[in-house]
Formats: C-alpha cells, structure tokens, sequence
C-alpha cells in the first residue's frame, strides 16, 4: 500500500500562479519541494528575493528551491503539472525525456487540449507514458492559498488508495484535499467551470444583474453534469469540490480570470482586449467544449454561445439573445 511517506520530495512543474501556491501549499503539508520554472530569471527571483514573480507578496520557505534542469526534479516522489493546459503536452513530453518512469503526475490544468479534444489526466498518460496520471482541482484561488486562507479541492486518480496517499501527503490544516477515483469527473468539471465562469461574467459586464447570474450558473451546471454524465464521470464527483464548488467560485467573483475576462466582454471589450494578457483557461477550451458536445448530440447551448462569442461569430448581445429566445423545456 501507497503510504504519504513515500512522498517526501514534491516537484512542481511550472512557476506560475498556481505551481507557485501548490508549492507553498506542499511545504506547508512539511514536504521538500523542487518548483521548476522554464526561464532562468524566476529561478534567480526566488533563489534571491525567496517570491515567485507571479505570486507576489508571498515568500517561499527555504523548503522550497527553484531550479530551471528539469532533470533536477529526478530527486521528486511526485510532481506536480501547473502549467496551462494547451502547454501540457510539451512540458509531459520534456519530463519523459529527463525523467525515469514510475512517478505519479498530478495535473493541475482547468481545460480541454484545443487539438485532440483530450481531458488533461489524458494528455499526460499519452505524453509522459511512464508517468501514473492524476489530477487535483476545485475552488481555490492561487492568492488564497498564498495568504493561507482555507479551502479544499479534490485529487484523483484511477488508483484509490495513490490518490488517497497524495492527498494525504499535499494535504494541511488550510489547504485539504479530499480523494477521489474519478479523474475524469474531477477534470470535466475543473474544464468546464471556467467556460461558465465566462458566461457569468459576460452577464453581468451585460448588467443583467444577480438572478440572471443565478439562473445562468444553474442552466450551466445542467450542461457541465450533462456533459460530465456523458463522459463517464460520477454524478457526485460534479456535484463536489471540483465541480460546483468551483463553478460557485469562479461564476460569483472577479477574482476569476475567467469572469473577468467574460465580464469584459460583456461591458464591450474585444476579445484581445478584455483577455488584456492574463491567463483565461475557458478562452480556450470554449470551442472544443462546444464541439465535443456537438459530437455527441449533448445540449450545451451555454458553451456554444460562448465558443460563438470567443470566435467572432456572434456578437455579446446576439448570442444572449439567441439563449432568451431558446423554446421552453422541462427541466432536466
Ligand atoms: N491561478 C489560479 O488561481 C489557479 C490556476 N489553476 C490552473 O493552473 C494552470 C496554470 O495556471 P496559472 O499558474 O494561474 O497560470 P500562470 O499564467 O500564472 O502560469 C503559467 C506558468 O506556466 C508556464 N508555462 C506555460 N507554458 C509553458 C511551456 N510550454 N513550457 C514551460 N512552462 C510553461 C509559464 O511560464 C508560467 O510560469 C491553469 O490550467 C489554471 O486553470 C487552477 C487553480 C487555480
Ligand atoms: O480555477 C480557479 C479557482 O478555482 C482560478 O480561476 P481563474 O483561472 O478563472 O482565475
């Protein structure tokens, strides 16, 4: 049996945000940490200053060392994956090449491989073979984890009792992580809650105000389990941490690069410009989403609306129109 004390040494792939908080959140649960950035100045920044350039205000323990081989990470029992989604391939495929097989790979991307239309616990296994794929997700702002505030989220992986001893090993007083076998149920939701976190943002940019936003989140929750159901994830697995949790997070406050990015849109921004630079995984995921869905006859006329959007097809007031304008259902 897997135990926590298998995983003393944690790498950490990927310098930004969320590595940056997953780091700090793994030396708190007292493991070592290996946080690897791919440019040099990050790893000068922290080995100086002790603060990851996209984590300001937060100093690392000297528990934590960055460093820019990734064959550094060799001395890693687990690593985690915290670069974006549509770089997780190249970076797994970086990691099969430095690394020996046999370590678990937690993914902790919020998206769909815009090319392959892969789940990211997928892309990894097809990538990096000689890693055991997992994925950790649910609401948790990397500034939150930063300043110590409490959450929880969910890691998963096909193995029980591996997730289990992950989760065990990441885990502490503010930061607990629940397990699940359920990897595709975890990632489904981490990947669609930023496509209605858009949706919700885009309301109230519109200044439809707060029951718009509310019936909004609930038509958009209908689709992501529809989806989800579709796809062979458990209906509990949508309803906890790394499913409404997070869509309760990230479709209520403009913390979420994702609802602000829809929130600019919907007070008039272009797409370039309500993007302004910063990272919104549903951008990207939007039309895959859609696409996917369309394959398989599952109703998503939420993400549609938003792929429509993101792609210049549709204007903002025209594709809330064409969802007004939809015939009345049951509601299922
Ligand atoms: N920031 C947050 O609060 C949270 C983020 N996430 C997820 O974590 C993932 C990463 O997000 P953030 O850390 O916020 O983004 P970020 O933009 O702050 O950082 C991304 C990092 O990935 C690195 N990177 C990107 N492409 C790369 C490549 N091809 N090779 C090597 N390194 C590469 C960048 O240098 C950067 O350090 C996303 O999927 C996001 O949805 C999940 C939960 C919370
Ligand atoms: O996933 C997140 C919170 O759980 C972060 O959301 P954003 O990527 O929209 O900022």
């Amino acid at each position: 049996m897997t135990s926590a004390r298998h995983f003393g040494t944690i790498g950490v792939v990927g310098a930004g945000a969320y590595g940056t908080a997953l780091a700090l959140a793994a030396a708190r649960a007292g493991r070592n940490v290996l946080l690897w950035a791919r440019d040099g100045a990050t790893v000068a920044a922290i080995d100086e200053t002790r603060i990851a350039p996209r984590l300001p205000g937060v100093a690392l323990p000297e528990s934590v060392s960055a460093t820019a081989e990734l064959g550094a990470l060799a001395a890693a029992d687990a690593i985690l994956v915290t670069v974006p989604t549509q770089s997780l391939r190249q970076v797994c495929e970086g990691l099969a090449r430095a690394l020996p097989a046999g370590r678990p790979a937690i993914s902790a991307a919020k998206g769909i491989e815009q090319t392959t239309g892969l789940f990211a616990t997928q892309v990894v296994a097809q990538a990096w073979p000689g890693s055991v794929p997992a994925i950790l997700s649910g609401p948790s702002f990397a500034a939150d984890i930063g300043r110590g505030l409490p959450t929880a989220v969910t890691l998963a992986a096909d193995d029980a009792e591996l997730a289990q001893a992950l989760a065990e090993a990441l885990s502490s007083p503010a930061f607990r992580i629940y397990h699940s076998a359920d990897p595709r149920g975890v990632e489904i939701g981490g990947a669609a809650k930023n496509v209605l976190a858009i949706a919700a943002g885009i309301a109230i940019g519109l200044g439809y105000g707060e029951s718009a936003r509310a019936a909004l989140v609930a038509r958009g929750f209908a689709e992501l389990r529809r989806f989800g159901e579709a796809h062979g994830a458990q209906g509990e697995t949508l309803m906890g941490l790394s499913g409404l949790g997070d869509v309760v997070l990230s479709c209520a406050s403009a913390q979420s690069r994702n609802f602000a990015f829809g929130l600019a849109l919907g007070q008039g921004r272009s797409v370039a410009e309500a993007s302004g630079g910063a990272l919104a995984e549903g951008a990207f995921t939007a039309s895959v989403l859609a696409r996917m869905a369309k394959a398989r006859g599952i109703e998503m006329p939420i993400a549609e609306a938003v792929a429509a959007i993101i792609a210049g097809g549709s204007g903002v007031r025209e594709a809330v129109t064409g969802l007004l304008a939809r015939p009345l259902r049951a509601e299922l």
